[in-house]
């Protein structure tokens, strides 16, 4: 289900004056994606996440869950359209007196769900996350990976249309919040449950979201999907997700900022500009990585004539430089120079 935040706004009163954690956000969210919400300390992602399950009214704004305006409900509407909002917290929450099986009945019980088919359903649930095995475990017996598995199947239980994820590979180790990043990108599939992953990690949009949005100062800095971030040379996420380092202080030649998805993989086209343009190319910075399916990369280097005499060798810098970015934009390279 699609979820639209259309211009919301988050004030809190400060002493005399207003702090304004979110100001005007839009972002839509579409149906069975893996979204992420990056930001620094401060941005207002936390802000963003209780205001997305109404937890905090905004200030001003609308918040669209499909065709329910979740701004506009009654409280007693509000809180059975909050079952089609599973949450997954950073410290799990789990209720520690209870086993792995009856934190998850826990949601159903209180959603309703009749007893005969609540044991059923909580078996479906410890199977999807791989707790099969601890079912009558209590959470001071499982490891933080198995908590959080207990803590997605219990978001899952009463069959949301969205999974709002907050930090929740946070206090996990690199190898677990692999696994639980990898049980989050299978849920998605084969549920078709839209994932909004509000979080401080880079790796973690690197891993498994489609598209993302940077929040700076409570507004959205940038969005788009992660190829088209990285292959965007004035994306400032786009340059986070894949660094290209600073532009080189010492350069001879032309330097440039060379972004492309999957350019690179199919034709050697730095040898052949380099060839057909009878230029040197050196790479000072940069990488290529795979994100998604796609190899993508922002690459920094510097094009040198091979000729002394410029107007023997092709013509001024600018001419060069056209000649430059006219080849490599027909081979699918996006060039900015420094
Ligand atoms: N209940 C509140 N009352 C007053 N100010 C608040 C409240 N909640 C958040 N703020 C302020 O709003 C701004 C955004 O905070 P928020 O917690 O949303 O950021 P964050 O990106 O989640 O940061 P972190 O990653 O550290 O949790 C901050 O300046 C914070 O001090």
């Amino acid at each position: 289900m699609p979820f639209s935040i259309q211009q919301v706004t988050k004030e809190y009163a400060d002493g005399d004056s207003v702090l304004t954690a979110l100001d005007s956000v839009s972002l839509d969210i579409e149906d069975g994606e893996v979204f992420g919400i990056i930001g620094r300390s401060g941005a207002g992602k936390s802000t963003l996440l209780r205001c997305l399950n109404l937890l905090e009214t905004p200030t001003s704004g609308r918040i669209l869950l499909g065709d329910i305006e979740l701004t506009s409900l009654t409280p007693a509407e509000l809180r059975t359209a909050r079952r089609r909002i599973g949450v997954v917290f950073q410290h799990f929450n789990l209720l520690h007196s209870r086993t792995v099986e009856a934190n998850i009945s826990f949601p159903l019980e209180v959603a309703g769900y009749p007893r005969n088919q609540r044991r059923e359903r909580i078996d479906e649930l410890v199977e999807l996350v791989g707790l099969g095995h601890r079912r009558r475990a209590y959470p001071s017996q499982l490891s933080g990976g198995q908590k959080q598995r207990v803590g997605i199947a219990r978001a899952l239980a009463a069959g949301p249309d969205v999974l709002l994820c907050d930090e929740a590979t946070s206090a996990l180790d690199s190898e677990t919040t692999t696994q639980i990043l990898d049980l989050l990108a299978d849920l998605n599939r084969r549920l078709g449950v839209t994932v909004v992953l509000i979080t401080h990690d880079l790796g973690v949009v690197r891993r498994i979201c489609h598209r993302a949005a940077l929040l700076a100062d409570g507004r959205v800095a940038d969005v788009g999907t992660l190829t088209d971030l990285v292959a965007d040379p004035d994306s400032p996420l786009g340059a986070a997700l894949l660094p290209s380092g600073p532009p080189p202080a010492d350069s001879r030649g032309i330097p440039a900022l060379l972004t492309f998805v999957d350019s690179l993989a199919s034709s050697p086209v730095l040898t052949d500009v380099a060839r057909d343009l009878d230029l040197d190319v050196t790479i000072r910075s940069g990488g290529v990585d795979d994100i998604g399916k796609h190899q993508v990369g922002r690459l920094r280097v510097e094009f040198d004539s091979r000729g002394d005499d410029p107007e023997s060798s092709g013509g001024t810098d600018t001419e060069l430089r056209t000649r430059i970015s006219r080849y490599l934009t027909g081979r699918g390279v996006q060039v900015s120079f420094t």
